[in-house]
């Protein structure tokens, strides 16, 4: 997968995996920060409702439970007739209580039933209390006690608002721990896309990294190969990428070296007017089969010619014609022998012939060929004007 992903990748530039690598990482890296921060806003939104709808909800029943339940210790004590709260003030109070859990309560998950039933239970209570209230103020002057009807509906009050405290709070309570679950399921799903995308860029960022230093480490081995004196090495070029450019001219530049250095050391050793080996060349291959025929004790014969009287012919016809003629000697000579063995001038109109695995009678046969030959051409030679 890692391996075809890099291939895939050698296919474009350098260049266009940069772009390509910034643009895989930094997409869904910024998608994956928007879709958290908005997660995270509209969690906080949710406690937040969450939070406000208990204190809206809960507290005018806790405080209407509270003033009810006053009203009927300080009614049954009768000892603080003085602190019966003011009936106007006290319902007041509770109303916009109501008014403020109905603003508060939009959401789906608390029942619009309770909300209706705390309040009918207020509306129910409300009477009791006024009674309640108005003999408690008229018993300040005549020490009488309330009656016990009012004491009976007063004690039905508190139980309907106590109930419907308790069914809100339980609604309430669910909703908290419904955003509460919900939270954590969002905390976990974008941990896990964190991780993941993580994962991802690092696998991405791997593989980029490596298609790179691949071709690179190859080029540097191969380099240092050449270095070491190895002939014959080579790079692979695969895809299309600047570094496959790169190693394609690098394979290019070194067959090309390798050429001219063949070339220079075959010239290094050739005689440039005959083209069989120079002094250096023969006597190198002399040495060479002198080696090989102590090795292999195999039979080994050189012949050593020279022209006779060839200063004549450089005097009589002219450098060019002596030219031709150590041209033609060299040019029969190489006929005469075989392809493995080796022909050289070793200077002026001295020629050496090297031959390995010949025995001296057949040594003999060429150097007397050759003699012949050189006799038929003096037979040749023009008059001089
Ligand atoms: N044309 C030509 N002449 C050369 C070349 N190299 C050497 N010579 C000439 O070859 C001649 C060799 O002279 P010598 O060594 O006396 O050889 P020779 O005249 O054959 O004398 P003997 O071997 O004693 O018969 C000299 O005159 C050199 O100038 C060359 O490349 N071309």
């Amino acid at each position: 997968m890692g391996r075809s992903l890099e291939v895939l990748l050698r296919r474009l530039s350098v260049r266009q995996r940069m772009m390509a690598i910034v643009a895989l990482l930094l997409l869904p890296l910024a998608v994956l920060s928007g879709v958290s921060m908005v997660v995270l806003n509209e969690q906080e939104m949710a406690f937040r409702d969450s939070v406000e709808e208990s204190v809206h909800g809960l507290l005018p029943l806790a405080t209407l439970e509270h003033y009810l339940q006053q009203a009927l210790v300080d009614e049954l004590l009768a000892e603080s007739r003085d602190s019966v709260p003011d009936f106007a003030g006290l319902t007041q109070n509770v109303d916009n209580s109501f008014s403020s859990i109905q603003l508060g309560t939009n959401s789906k998950d608390v029942p619009k039933q309770i909300i209706d039933d705390a309040q009918k239970a207020w509306v129910q209570a409300r009477p009791s209390i006024r009674r309640l209230v108005e003999q408690v103020r008229a018993q300040r002057f005549s020490g009488a006690v309330a009656s016990a009807d009012t004491r009976t509906e007063l004690e039905r009050a508190i139980k309907d608002i106590s109930s419907a405290r308790a069914s809100l709070s339980g609604v309430l309570k669910t909703r908290y721990e419904n955003a509460a679950a919900q939270r954590s399921r969002q905390l976990h799903w974008l941990t896990w896309s964190w991780l993941i995308t993580l994962t991802v860029a690092a696998v991405l960022i791997v593989i980029f990294l490596r298609s790179l230093l691949r071709p690179l480490h190859a080029l540097t081995q191969a380099a240092r190969h050449i270095e070491e004196g190895q002939s014959g090495v080579r790079v692979d070029v695969d895809g299309r990428d600047e570094l496959a450019v790169l190693a394609d001219c690098f394979n290019r530049m070194t067959a090309n070296w390798e050429a001219t250095q063949s070339h220079l050391q075959t010239e290094v050793i050739k005689d440039p007017l005959t083209g069989v080996l120079n002094r250096r060349g023969i006597l190198s291959q002399l040495g060479t089969e002198l080696d090989s025929h102590r090795l292999r004790q195999r039979p080994l014969s050189v012949l050593a010619m020279d022209l006779d009287r060839f200063k004549f012919i450089n005097d009589h016809y002219g450098h060019s014609t002596g030219d031709r003629a150590l041209t033609w000697v060299a040019t029969t000579m190489r006929g005469l022998l075989r392809e493995h063995d080796h022909l050289g001038r070793h200077g002026g109109d001295e020629f050496i012939a090297v031959l390995p695995n010949t025995s001296h009678a057949v040594a003999l046969e060429i150097a007397a060929s050759a003699s012949s030959c050189a006799k038929e051409l003096r037979a040749k030679r023009p008059t001089r004007r």
